[in-house]
């Protein structure tokens, strides 16, 4: 079964990689990721500045329903840090290197792209519009004027293939008006969905305590209890953007999850919480299962059943 992929223009030998935030802050970390079965790798989102985050506990797994909490706060080493490992990546390995930014303002994405198109390399940016967690800053994502404008000063900056992270929505209308502001971007190429699903909370019921620290406990959830509504955010967009990808990410676990990503219309599959729990040993386990699936299926191909989900 063949599991490779392309977005952006670039081919991955296979569909899978991490979401941005998970084993990607640091370059020992992206070294783990290299070494392991992933079909390519993103880093950290960085802001301008390098950012210590939220006060810990800050990220906790939720191990009864395979999810977990995070509000991480943008923890990052500044952009100048990826800038410099993306000038060194060897780009003749055959995984494509992707790149987030989630700059506080349109005014700091805008020097970040800059400094990234100065220096006209291979990897593929992907704007974060969809940070839950920096106290006080709405996100992007769910103000559609501010999000339209920051495309409009973005992508003819960037004028190369690049793709942005989405919150996920979940009002029909909201998928509507989304898709219509990023159908007007030609070099607008891929869509990721979703982000965490912003501001939920975590108690722990013998203390009483809300499990993480930052935002009186309200932090993004991850993992499969978000998988639903990724699957659905990854097959609006599929639907109404038939010019662009998208990267699904949301609620994969094994290679079952990551087939209904396919199906939905995912042309890549990122995973977080299952990789920060697991460890990137994580994607040989995940590709064999997703083989697996599609030879008792009988699919050669992810072409085969991409986008094919059915209706009643
Ligand atoms: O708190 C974070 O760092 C964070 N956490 C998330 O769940 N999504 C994001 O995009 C970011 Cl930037």
């Amino acid at each position: 079964a063949n599991l490779s992929t392309n977005i952006a223009g670039l081919h991955l030998p296979n569909l899978f990689f991490n979401a941005s935030g998970v084993c990607c802050q640091h370059e020992h970390e992206l070294k783990q990721l290299l070494e392991s079965d992933s079909g390519s790798l993103i880093t950290k989102s960085a802001t301008y500045e390098m950012r210590e985050g939220n006060p810990s506990p800050r990220y906790v797994p939720l191990p009864a329903i395979q999810s977990s909490i995070n509000s991480m706060g943008l923890p990052n080493e500044g952009y100048e840090y990826y800038l410099a490992y993306a000038k060194k990546y060897d780009y003749s390995n055959p995984k494509p290197l992707f790149v987030s930014l989630s700059g506080l303002s349109v005014a700091d994405n805008k020097k970040m792209v800059e400094g990234f198109v100065a220096a006209n390399l291979p990897c593929v940016l992907e704007i974060n519009f969809s940070c839950p967690n920096v106290p006080g800053k709405p996100q992007l994502g769910y103000d559609m004027e501010a999000m339209e404008s920051a495309l409009n000063v973005l992508a003819p900056i960037i004028k190369k293939p690049f793709g942005i992270k989405l919150p996920p929505y979940f009002d029909i209308a909201h998928f509507d008006t989304a898709a219509a502001i990023f159908n007007k971007f030609d070099n607008l190429a891929y869509l990721t969905c979703i982000n965490s699903v912003g501001n939920g909370l975590a108690i722990d019921f013998e203390t009483e305590t809300a499990l993480i620290k930052p935002k009186d406990g309200f932090g993004g959830l991850g993992g499969l209890m978000v998988l639903n509504t990724a699957l659905a955010n990854v097959n609006a967009f599929y639907r109404r953007c038939p010019n662009k990808k998208i990267i699904g990410v949301g609620g994969v676990t094994s290679g079952k999850e990551a087939f209904l990503h396919v199906l939905a219309g995912a042309s890549a599959v990122q995973i977080g919480t299952q990789l920060k729990e697991e460890g990137p040993k994580l994607f040989s386990r995940v590709k064999k299962e997703l083989e697996d699936i599609m030879v008792a299926k009988g699919y050669k191909s992810l072409e085969d059943f991409r986008g094919k989900v059915k209706t009643l």
